[in-house]
Formats: C-alpha cells, structure tokens, sequence
C-alpha cells in the first residue's frame, strides 16, 4: 500500500473515529440514563401507590410519598428523560415541536386565533420526567393569597385559602440559591423598569425583575429539586415511556381503582399492556389535558358524550374535561433606538456572551429573555404586563411555535430580518380570565391526541381586561422612565383590521382605538401555555382532591384550579402536590394505626 494512500486511510479513520465520539457525545447530552425501571418480564404488577405523569406535580408527589412511606410507589411516565441539554436556559423554546413535547394543537378557535394556519393554537406540553417543568420558560411567581382566599370564597372550598396553601407555598418555592433574579443593571429594560417604579408610585404596580428556577445557569426544575434525589429509593419503581391507557374500577366493596392498563413498547417496537393492581391509591398527575382524556377514555365523565363514542360507562361525572381555562396574549413588538443589548440573531452567535456563559452561567445565554413584569402588591392587578427582551425574532422559529401565519407573522414582527435589531416585546394579559373551554374526545384510543378547546376570547370581559392591560403597556413604554430607550410601538397593520387602525395619529399618539385592539386580539393574541381547570376542585374532585364517588383515585395537577393562578402557576401546582401528599400520609397513617 502506497504511504499516499496510508494517509488518506488514517485521515479518514481520525474523521470517523471523531464524528463517532461527537455522535455519543450529543446522544448523551440528549439522554440520561433513569434508574430503577420497573422491568417487564411479567405483565401483572401490584404497588401501593400508582402516580401517572411526571410532571410538575408527578415529580413533586412522588419524591414526598417515596421519602414518607413504607408502601411501594410506580412512577409511570409517557416520555423519558429530557437529557443536559434541556437545562440550558436559552434553548427553551427550541424543545417545543422535539421529542419531549406533545405538540397538542387547539380545535379551531371561534373567538381568536385569526391569524393562526387554521386558527389553531400551538399547546406545548412537556413529555418525559419533568414533564412541562422541563419545558417551561422556568419563571417563578410566589403566588397571590388573595387567589386561594377567592377559591375559599366563591367555591365553598374552606380548606383551600391562603392561609393553608402559603406553608405550602413556601416549601414548594426553591431556595434563594436555586433561583436567578434578573439583576437590575441586567440591560436598558431592566434599568427603565427600575425607573418606573418610582414614576407610578401612585398605582397599586409592584415592577418585579424576573426570577427564574435557574441555579449555576441551569434549569432548577421539579425534576431536579424534588424528583432526581429520591430515584434510586427502594420503594420507588419507574416505567417510561408507557402511556397509561384505561382505568379499571371495581364496584366492591366501595366505587374505586383496582387496576390500570399501561401500553410499553418492547424491544421490536411492537406493543405490550401491562395490567398494574393499585393497593391504595392511584394519583393521576397526567395535566391539564391528559388527566381528563384518560377518564373519559376509562369511561369516567358524562354519560351521554361517553355513549357517542360507544364508551361504557364505568362512573357519570358531568364535569369532567368541562372549565378549561389559560391566560391569553397580546404580544406589541416595540423597537428601541439604543443598544439594548437585547436578545436577537446576534446574540446567539456572540463570542463574548458565550464565554460569559460558560464561565459563570449568566449573560443573555442564563435566562429565558423574560425581564420583568408589573404586578400588584399584595392584592393581584386585574391584567398582567410582561417584558420580553427580544430585538428580532427569529421568524421560522417563532412561527413553527405559534402557528402564525406568515402575513400576521410580519405585521407583528416588521423588523424580523434585521438580526442586529434592539427592542423589547409587550405582553399585555388578562390575569383572571373568564373564558373556559374544553377537552373532549375524539377517539377513544389514548394514543389519538384529546380534543381541546380553550375558547380564548368567548367571553367579552377578557376583551375589555387585556384592553386595559394593553393601555396601561403603552403608558409605561411611552413614560419618561423608558424616554432614554427612545421606543417605537410597532402597531400591528392587518388587513382584516384596517378599517379600524393603524392610523397614522396612532403611531404618534399611541392611542388606536377599542375596535383596532379587539381586532389585534382576536388576531394575532396567543395562549400562555398554562392550562388548567379542566377536572376542577368542587366539580370532579372534592377538597382533599378525591375523584367524587371513587374515594382511592386522586386528581393532583394543574386540572383542579378552579380559577386561573394570576401569574406563572408552576409554584402553585407543585405546592397542590405537597399538599396531597401530605392527606395522603396523614389516610396511611389513620388506617395502619
Ligand atoms: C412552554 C411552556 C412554558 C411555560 N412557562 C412557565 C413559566 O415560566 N412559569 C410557570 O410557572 N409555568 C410555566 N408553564 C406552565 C407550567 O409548566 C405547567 O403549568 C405545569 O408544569 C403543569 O404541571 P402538571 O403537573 O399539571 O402537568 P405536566 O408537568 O405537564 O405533567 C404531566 C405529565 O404526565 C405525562 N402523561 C400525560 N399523559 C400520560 C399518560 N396517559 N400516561 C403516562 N404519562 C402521561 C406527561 O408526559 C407529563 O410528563 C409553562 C408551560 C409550558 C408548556
């Protein structure tokens, strides 16, 4: 062989050799190994306690019970792991559409979503352990009393007011290490934002600089604080990827949950159902969406939809997929005259962010992009107003993720191709929104995505709160404190819109008129990921969060808030898991004793 040729030879073994090492290399980072797996040689199990989902409150419930009982406890989760990678703050958003999220796209939606392909909202979900709280945009909320005390007061629920739900609260917050707080020389917003407070002095506004479930620059989710520690405990077994299919009760002695049938996929790729006997309990943790898709499908919900899709009944409960509520968006692109520095194209490639990244875990690489937001004090505002540090949205990114058309895309975002741009997106919401929707069935086969209906904008109060939320954004962004930005609010101009405004007055006065801002809602306003209701405290769940007539199946996820969380509801709901975690012992207890 020629030493030509031995060159090109060894050359090409060096490149394949590294490719092969950058191959395992990126497999590992996007997979951790999870222990404890139940293994499936057998197809009938038993466990004390059952928990579907590994969610925010799936993770939260499981490393309480696995710590505090003797029982034995199954963890079973549709997805797997979510791997290193989905700990980089920056990245959030490009796990949305990947394996770990369940892409749900809404029903058609009569109200809104003009200017979404088919009106359709895009419904990311978390899907593998962690569940949405590895997915989410990591931004914490300590939470409002008067939310729970309202619960308390317009739902008859005595147990549920903040004077419960604050040690809760409290335990579920992480600690002050395990939380990033956007500083205030963080960049020209966070700064203007400081600035504010002291200029609306006057209005019941807490300006609060975002604070995020982040330590050492990665993701602090559930999984992480609660979950990961206890996942080699003896009385813990886990089963991922297997999707929990159908709920088996038994009418003797009392209404209650025998067994359920688990679909895992073997090693050819071909189905098994495995049948899992519950001793005690089973603690569906699935969400919002999936938790009320799995009782329907057991044939758990109102008799007369069940019977159109030739379910059999095993237990009427009207209310159950009924009550669905989530925050709802209006994002206003303001573009700003300074060097922010903002998050656009640039950001992403810059040398010098990506060293302080790596060397101390902050910079714009650190954070979701989420400054601040305007809050109320100790009493909750009616509207909420979220700055997002953006300059130029990627387009392709963000429209794969939201579902815009390409038209409403660009009247939103005029200055997306300039990847150097500096500004700042608006966020105007409706804290307390009125509007509820659905989740149904379409199939009966879990597999088969649920039909959900969020019904944003059916009722004209959410219309006229979000206007105000969008008014008193404009004062802001056009007060003195933002003056030094030199801001420009970019109205959307939409053709379906145009009788109403843009004007040209608008764009100097910042003043469009009602029918304008209606049109821009119901157009171009986007869900806020935070699902909740859909199963909720009083209808199908009673205050200790037992499904009513089947006293050992419990609902503990973001389906029993009776009403919205006014702000981020992470907090809150692995809190509700503290929370059943703690009656549930408190029941071992009394029955052992
Ligand atoms: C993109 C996005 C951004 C968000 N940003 C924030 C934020 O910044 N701050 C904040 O506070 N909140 C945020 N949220 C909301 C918050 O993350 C959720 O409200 C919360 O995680 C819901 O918790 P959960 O336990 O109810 O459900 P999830 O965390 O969604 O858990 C449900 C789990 O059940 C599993 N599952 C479902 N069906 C089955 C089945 N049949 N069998 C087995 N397993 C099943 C799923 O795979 C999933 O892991 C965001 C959400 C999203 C999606």
């Amino acid at each position: 062989m020629g030493t030509h040729l031995k060159k090109i030879l060894l050359i090409g073994a060096c490149i394949i050799g590294c490719i092969s090492i950058l191959f395992m290399l990126v497999c590992r980072l996007l997979q951790d190994n999870i222990p404890n797996v139940l293994p499936i040689k057998d197809r009938e199990f038993t466990f004390d306690y059952v928990i579907v989902g590994a969610g925010t409150a799936g993770s939260t419930l499981a490393s309480l019970l696995v710590k505090h009982t003797n029982g034995s406890v199954l963890l079973i989760e549709a997805g797997g792991s979510f791997g290193y990678l989905s700990r980089i703050p920056i990245l959030t958003t490009f796990q949305q559409k990947g394996i770990n999220d369940w892409s749900f796209l809404s029903m058609p939606q009569k109200h809104s979503s003009r200017g979404l392909i088919e009106r359709r909202q895009c419904l990311p979900r978390g899907k593998g352990l962690g569940g949405s709280a590895n997915l989410n945009y990591m931004l914490h909320f300590d939470g409002h009393g008067p939310d729970f005390d309202s619960w308390r007061d317009m739902h008859n629920l005595s147990d549920w007011s903040w004077k419960y739900m604050r040690p809760f609260m409290m335990a579920a917050k992480s600690k002050a290490t395990e939380l990033f707080e956007i500083p205030r020389s963080y960049s020209a917003l966070s700064q203007a934002l400081n600035e504010a407070e002291s200029q609306f002095a006057n209005k019941p506004w807490k300006f609060r600089r975002s604070v995020y479930n982040i330590k050492n620059g990665l993701r602090h989710s559930v999984l992480k604080k609660f979950l990961l520690p206890v996942l080699r405990s003896v009385n813990l077994r886990l089963l991922p990827q297997a999707l929990v299919k159908r709920i088996q009760l038994a009418a003797k002695p009392t209404l209650g949950a025998s067994s359920i049938l688990v679909g895992v996929k073997n090693e050819d790729n071909k189905e098994l159902e495995l049948n899992i006997k519950v001793r005690r309990e089973l603690l569906l943790c699935a969400g919002a969406y999936q938790t009320p898709q799995l009782l329907l499908a057991s044939g758990i919900g109102e008799r007369t939809e069940l019977a159109k899709l030739q379910l059999p009944l095993q237990h009427h409960l009207p209310l159950v997929g009924h009550g669905l509520h989530d925050h709802f968006n209006l994002p206003l692109f303001v573009s700003i005259g300074i060097v922010g520095p903002t998050l656009n194209q640039q950001t992403f490639l810059s040398p010098l962010n990506l060293f302080n990244y790596l060397s101390s875990g902050t910079g714009a690489f650190g954070n979701f992009g989420v400054v601040g937001h305007v809050s109320g004090h100790e009493n909750p505002l009616p509207f909420g107003i979220t700055f997002f540090g953006a300059g130029a949205i990627d387009e392709s990114a963000l429209m794969s993720i939201s579902n815009f058309k390409r038209e409403a895309f660009r009247a939103l975002f005029p200055r997306y191709h300039n990847a150097s741009q500096e500004g700042f997106v608006v966020i105007s919401s409706c804290l307390q929104p009125k509007s509820r929707g659905t989740v149904s069935l379409l199939h009966k086969n879990m597999r088969r995505n649920p039909q959900i209906d969020p019904n944003y904008l059916s009722d004209q109060q959410d219309v006229a709160c979000t206007m105000a939320a969008i008014r008193n954004a404009v004062k802001l962004v056009t007060s003195a404190s933002f003056a030094k930005l030199q801001p420009r609010i970019h109205w959307p101009k939409l053709q379906e819109c145009a009788n109403f405004g843009p004007f040209e007055r608008d764009f100097v006065q910042n003043q469009p008129s009602d029918l304008y801002l209606e049109c821009l809602m119901r157009h171009v306003g986007l869900g806020s990921h935070h699902p909740g209701g859909s199963c909720a405290l009083g209808s199908v769940v009673d205050s200790q969060l037992r499904l009513y007539g089947v006293p050992n199946v419990r609902i503990v996820d973001a389906s029993v808030l009776p009403r919205p969380i006014s702000g981020n509801p992470n907090t809150a709901i692995a809190a509700i898991a503290m929370r059943a975690a703690s009656w549930i012992l408190k029941d071992e207890l009394r029955d052992f004793s």
